[in-house]
Order: C-alpha cells, then structure tokens, then sequence
C-alpha cells in the first residue's frame, strides 16, 4: 500500500522498494539515540509495511522494561533475549525493524539479518547522540556518571561492526520526515544496483 500523500515520483520509489525487496526486512541499526525507532517507523508507515521495534517486542514478551531486565538478569541474558527475538521476528516479512543499539554486535543477528533483510546503519556524531539520549533515562548502559564518555567507546567499539551493515544513511539535527526520506531514496539506490534476491532462496 502506497501512501496517499505520495508524489508519483515517491510511489514509484516506494513500489520499486517493495517489488527488491520481496519478503526481506529494512532492519536499522546504530546507536543509543540515532533514530532508529523514530525514523523506522516513518519508513515503515511510507512504505505501508508493519513496523517492529525489536526493543519493544522484548519488553512486550518479557512484561518488563528493557532497564528492569538488565538489573534483573544482567547485559548477558537480555542479549541471548535479544537474539531470540530477532531471529523470530525476521521469519516475517516484509516489515520494518528497528533494533536496540547493541543487537547487531551479536554474531548470530549478524547473520539472521544478512539472510533475511537490508541492513540501514543511522549513523550519527556524538553531540547529537548526547542530546538525544540526555532526554530519556531509559538506556542502562548510560546510566554512569560519564555518559559521554560511554557513547565515546561505544562508538570506537561498534562502528567498525555497524559498518558492516549494507547502507549507511548519516543522520543530523534535521526532521524525521526529511531523514527518513534521505534512507528511503538510500534504500532504493542500493536495491536498484543489488536486484538480484530470491525471497525464498535467502529465507530457508
Ligand atoms: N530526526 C530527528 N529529529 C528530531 N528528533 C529525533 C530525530 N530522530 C530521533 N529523534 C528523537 O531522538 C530520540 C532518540 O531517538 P530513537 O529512540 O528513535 O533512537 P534509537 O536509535 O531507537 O535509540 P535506542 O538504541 O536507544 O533504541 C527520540 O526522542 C526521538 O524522537
Ligand atoms: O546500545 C545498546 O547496547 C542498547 C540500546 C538500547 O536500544 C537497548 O537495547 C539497551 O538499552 C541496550
Ligand atoms: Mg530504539
């Protein structure tokens, strides 16, 4: 389904989308504060195709929030969670997922997702990470008295792994709708030049 506010040259881009894509999944990754959720969620509602959050999920399965279970159970067990419910998730598609900031660091989801779906790194610089995260106290791994210093080693950590995602969209103090749109014209540049995807050799 197309959205109805869509220029024909939007739906045209929008259709091409879906046809490449078959039943792969967008799926975001990126860290604490890059606009995965946010920004996939616009996606998904352009594109008119079932928008997930795989943070959310966890917490709909788990009835906790995401800070509860890491004090719970610890990082380890919400990541082996984590893991689960990703690989569930991706068994459907097409649909948009966004993943929380460490999911992809994970060997395994790696895979999951490079079998079953187009990989988007939002990958945004640090002062604007730090503006975005100081809102909410929701993310356990900041809550330290160096937050900025934590997002600074994640990043040397994470971005060489996040850069193995197959686009990356930079992101920047800008409006959702603009950025989203700057991932949906990524997204169908990438699939224009990687046509070839059988759903149902790469989905076993
Ligand atoms: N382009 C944007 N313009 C304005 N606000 C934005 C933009 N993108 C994201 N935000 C806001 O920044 C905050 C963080 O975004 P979001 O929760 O989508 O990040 P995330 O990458 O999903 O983080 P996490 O890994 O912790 O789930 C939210 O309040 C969101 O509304
Ligand atoms: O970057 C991370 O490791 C995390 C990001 C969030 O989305 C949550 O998944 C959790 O707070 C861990
Ligand atoms: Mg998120």
């Amino acid at each position: 389904m197309i959205s109805e506010t869509s220029t024909p040259a939007a739906a045209a881009t929008q259709s091409s989308i879906l046809s490449h894509l078959g039943q792969r999944s967008i799926v975001f990754v990126g860290l604490m504060g890059a606009g995965k959720t946010a920004i996939g969620r616009k996606v998904a509602n352009t594109l008119g195709i079932p928008f997930t959050d795989s943070d959310h999920e966890i917490e709909s399965v788990s009835r906790m929030t995401v800070p509860e279970l890491f004090e719970r159970y610890g990082e380890s067990e919400f990541r082996a969670l984590e893991q689960r419910v990703i690989g569930r998730i991706l068994e459907a598609g097409p649909q948009v997922l966004s993943t929380g900031g460490g999911a992809y660091m994970n060997a395994q989801t790696r895979q999951t997702i490079a079998e079953r779906g187009v990989s988007v790194w939002l990958k945004a610089e640090l002062d604007l990470l730090m503006e975005r995260v100081a809102k909410k106290q929701n993310r356990p791994l900041l809550k330290n008295p160096d937050p900025r210093g934590t997002l600074a080693k994640l990043m040397d950590e994470r971005y060489p792994v996040y850069a193995l995602a197959d686009l990356t969209v930079p992101t920047r103090d800008e409006r959702k709708e603009i950025i989203a749109g700057e991932v949906i014209e990524a997204i169908a540049r990438h699939l224009d030049g990687n046509p070839k995807q059988a759903p149902a050799e790469t989905i076993g």
